[in-house]
């Protein structure tokens, strides 16, 4: 579905109010182009944000706790504060305490109020959907709404398990698109569920509505999606096991009404916005470039296990665990990439990060063929054509073949594209740092959207050496 304009709730972020005031949102209606030229080798040390993951979680789950809950290293990155808004427009009391510290005192599974305004989630898919199933155990009833983007993704996915345990949807958009009413379960029902789809957000929403309901809520996965939401809500105090399902499946098993308590939370740096700086590094020649405290989940490390496979020096030191999540440092050395094949069972651990391996792809030599990405279609843009297209208008062989992509790696890129960025910030990032080594400069036509994940993205970047102007 194309995607017009900036969307109905005006800016991404609206203004913020009451504890949150020391935080800045950015979005403007004016579009911000870019351009990305290459500037010799990358070096330097820099640590990304904290994982947009772990930060919707935890802003969540405190906000769901009795008593306190501290995070340390939030990303700070509009998609999280506008959870953070929404928590607080739900009764729970979320403060900015310092430089990426919060606090969040919570009201307890179930313990929602009504919110007085719709609730807007900006550009973002997991906030919407997660809070989607914590509203659903709670007898209340919120409208969820979001920009032109979030308008066009599909909430079927997540309004199916929670109809089942109770949630009723009371008004919205066709084929269940926002903006839209739902109405929470008054007596929740534990379910089975098994997930269409290998999605953590579904997974985490039927979770997290099975937390107000009596007795045991089972869901089932094919494909083992990120286990942030089950390693947390142990982490809160929860009764939850996983085992294995299948070859790659799982099957989490959640006791419901524990009592959650506030806990500490250590957020470490996200690995979906390493893989920007990580790709830059291995394609710009001469480049050296260390990232601390990246969390290295195996749930999120496919596009690192590829990226070895093509021949990329990533080396790892300082391994070490908070909350249950590992994480490591990463030395990343310009390398000479080759060709390889992506197997569809690795998508789940790399979703969002196809962008960006595409972009490595077209320095490889030879072809790459990343397989089974129907996911890609229904994120913040259809990421399957956009990336064929951000990678054709510089140059590039590409074809869309089914669900597959394939490149075709020469070792360099012309590069002298205009790409579209279709209100999504990985595609900006992906673009830009193509320009980083391609023969003539990229041109992206709006940067704005990078503030959803990746706030400090361009001065980071420029930091160790890129050319952006
Ligand atoms: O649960 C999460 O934090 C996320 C799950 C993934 O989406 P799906 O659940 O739709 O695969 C991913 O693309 C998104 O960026 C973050
Ligand atoms: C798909 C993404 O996020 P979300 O689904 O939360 O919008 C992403 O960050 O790439």
């Amino acid at each position: 579905m194309p995607v017009t304009g900036r969307g109905p709730c005006g800016t991404c972020a609206p203004a913020l109010r009451g504890t949150f005031k020391d935080t800045i949102l950015t979005h403007s209606d004016q579009p911000r182009p870019l351009h990305s030229r290459a500037n010799g080798p990358l070096t330097g040390k820099v640590r990304v944000p904290g994982d947009k993951s772990i930060s919707h979680r935890a802003l969540i789950l405190g906000a769901l706790a009795v008593g306190e809950t501290r995070i340390s290293g939030l990303l700070e990155g509009e998609d999280v504060l506008n959870t953070a808004k929404s928590m607080q427009a739900l009764g729970a009391s979320v403060e900015r305490t310092g430089d990426f510290a919060w606090k969040v005192q919570g009201v307890g599974v179930a313990g929602f109020a009504q919110p007085k305004a719709a609730l807007d989630f900006g550009n973002s898919g997991t906030g919407c959907r997660l809070v989607m199933g914590a509203v659903a155990g709670c007898p209340i009833s919120a409208v969820f709404d979001g920009d032109a983007s979030l308008r066009s993704r599909p909430m079927r996915r997540i309004l199916d398990p929670l109809e089942k345990m109770g949630a009723r949807v009371v008004s919205g958009g066709e084929g269940g698109r926002l903006p839209l009413t739902v109405q929470g379960a008054r007596d929740p029902l534990p379910i089975t569920y098994k997930t269409p789809v290998a999605s953590a957000q579904i997974k985490s929403a039927v979770l997290l509505a099975g937390l107000a309901a009596p007795g045991i809520t089972t869901l089932i996965e094919n494909e083992a999606s990120r286990d942030h939401t089950e390693l947390m809500l142990k982490h809160f105090g929860a009764d939850i096991t996983s085992t294995k399902e299948g070859l790659h499946g799982r099957r989490i098993t959640l006791k419901g009404q524990p009592e959650l308590h506030g806990a500490n939370v250590v957020v470490p740096a996200d690995p979906s916005s390493a893989a920007f700086p990580v790709v830059a590094a291995l394609i710009a020649e001469g480049s050296d470039v260390v990232l601390s405290d990246v969390m290295t989940n195996p749930l999120r490390t496919g596009l690192f296990t590829t990226l070895r496979e093509m021949g990329a020096s990533i080396e790892e030191s300082e391994v070490r665990g908070d909350a249950g999540e590992p994480m490591a440092q990463l030395r990343v050395r310009a390398s000479k990439l080759r060709g390889v094949e992506v197997p569809p069972e690795r998508a789940p651990s790399m979703i969002d990060e196809y962008l960006v391996l595409a972009v490595a792809a077209s320095f490889a030599e030879g072809t790459t063929i990343m397989r089974g990405l129907q996911e890609l279609r229904v994120k913040e843009s259809d990421r399957l054509e956009a990336t064929a297209e951000m990678l054709r208008v510089n140059g590039v062989k590409v074809e869309v073949s089914g669900d597959d992509l394939i490149v075709h790696g020469h070792g360099h890129v012309p590069g002298g594209g205009l790409v579209a960025t279709h209100m999504d910030h990985r595609i900006a990032m992906s673009a830009l740092v193509m320009g980083c080594a391609s023969d003539q400069p990229v041109t992206v036509d709006d940067t704005a959207f990078i503030a959803t994940s990746f706030p400090d993205f361009i001065p980071m970047m420029r930091s160790l050496g890129a050319e952006f102007s």
